[in-house]
């Protein structure tokens, strides 16, 4: 991946006295690129996060994805300035915010971050307005400015009408885009989410995807968000960081880690279905399924078939079948492994003993030993 060029970094909005009386608060903040270098922290004597490295250009949508207790809220937090890491930096731009080998730290209010929560807390004596405008008054903004930023918040997050109304009068979505505003009123230079959308229900949070998208987008920052959702992540991120057991496993695009999974664990994480992997030995069309084998195969979910009576290689045991847009999702279990393979119509969905047919050779292969790290 190529950075974009850095920008200058902004002194940004969110502590910015300097924002008040002046024509730039009409302007877009311009997002910061981030850049965390061997990344750490230890409560104790467990670690948490452990030797991160990556870096994003201003602008992206980062998300931190990894199963649960991977690391993923601790890193956004040390972002955020609300742990200390115990080993490497973060950089905000040009600015160095934390420095874990150094001791050194910067209060959250100085590192021009806005932070919106899984718990979002709205001022419930405050209209929408009020709850609002208030990070600008703490940021001593003036009347004027503050009035044209609230009513520009209002619109980017289409509660234009509901300005008056108090939190308790509105939905949980309606709540949510207020403490969106409310977070990117300020114009924070870099944004972070920690799973914000795990309260709503499954068609609200289908939704309000793209509006967080949309909303960065406008914002201008550069954005890092929390999930274990794969789809999530998927369908909003430009740059996915894979996360397992505190380390970085793999950066990239959502195509990058889909087409080219750097560890056997990044290509079963991701995917509806995960690719197919099979033990086995050799490379290539030498590649041999084989129960003891060394390797991972991995192989897409629709490249493989079940077979005709008498064909195949591989003994599995059909679990289930599910319809996917107009396919089938057949679930079969091979050697104490489940599969998922995507067939055509409705075909081999009884379940018993059956055999797949595999292409010629793997996408890929991987250690098995390391993906079963
Ligand atoms: N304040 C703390 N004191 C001690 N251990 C902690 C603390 N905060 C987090 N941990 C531990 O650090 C590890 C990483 O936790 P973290 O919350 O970052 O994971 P996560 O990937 O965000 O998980 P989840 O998806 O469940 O929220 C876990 O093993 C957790 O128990």
């Amino acid at each position: 991946m190529t950075p974009a060029p850095a920008p200058a970094p902004t002194a940004s909005g969110a502590s910015g006295a300097s924002a008040s009386n002046s024509p730039a608060a009409a302007a877009p903040a311009p997002g910061v690129p981030i850049a965390l270098r061997g990344l750490g922290k230890r409560f104790g004597d467990a670690s948490a996060v452990a030797d991160v490295t990556l870096e994003v250009p201003a602008g992206a949508f980062l998300v931190l994805l990894g199963p649960s207790g991977c690391g993923k809220s601790t890193t956004l937090r040390m972002l955020a300035g609300l742990e200390e890491p115990t080993s490497g930096t973060i950089a905000l731009g040009d600015r160095v915010v934390a420095d874990g080998d150094a001791g050194m730290h910067l209060s959250p209010g100085r590192r021009g971050v806005g932070m919106v929560f899984q718990g979002y807390a709205l001022w419930p004596h405050m209209t929408v307005r009020q709850n609002i405008e208030w990070p600008l008054r703490v940021a001593r903004w003036s009347a004027a400015d503050r009035r044209a930023r609230v009513a520009e918040t209002l619109r980017l997050v289409e509660l234009e009408g509901l300005a008056e109304r108090h939190p308790a009068q509105l939905s949980g979505g309606q709540q949510q885009r207020v403490a969106i505003a409310r977070t990117i009123a300020p114009r924070p230079g870099v944004l972070l989410f920690d799973e914000p959308l795990s309260n709503l229900d499954a068609r609200l949070r289908v939704d309000m995807r793209g509006e967080l998208v949309r909303v960065h987008r406008e914002s201008g920052a550069t954005s890092v968000y929390v999930t274990h959702d794969q789809s999530e992540a998927l369908a909003m991120a430009t740059h996915v960081a894979v996360m397992r057991a505190g380390r970085l496993e793999q950066l990239g695009t959502p195509d990058e880690l889909l087409r080219a999974p750097a560890t056997a664990f990044v290509a079963e994480f991701l995917g509806t279905p995960a690719a197919v992997l099979v033990p086995g030995d050799g490379e290539g069309t030498g590649f041999m399924p084989w129960r003891e084998g060394s390797r991972l195969g991995m192989y897409r979910p629709d490249e493989v078939a079940l077979a005709p009576a008498d064909g195949g290689e591989l003994d599995v045991e059909v679990l289930e079948s599910a319809p996917l847009a107009g396919r089938t999702v057949v679930t079969v279990r091979h050697r104490g492994r489940r599969l998922a393979i995507v067939t055509d119509g409705a075909a081999g969905s009884s379940a018993g003993a059956a055999r797949l047919v595999l292409p010629a050779s793997p996408v890929r292969t991987f250690d098995r030993a390391e993906g079963a790290r």
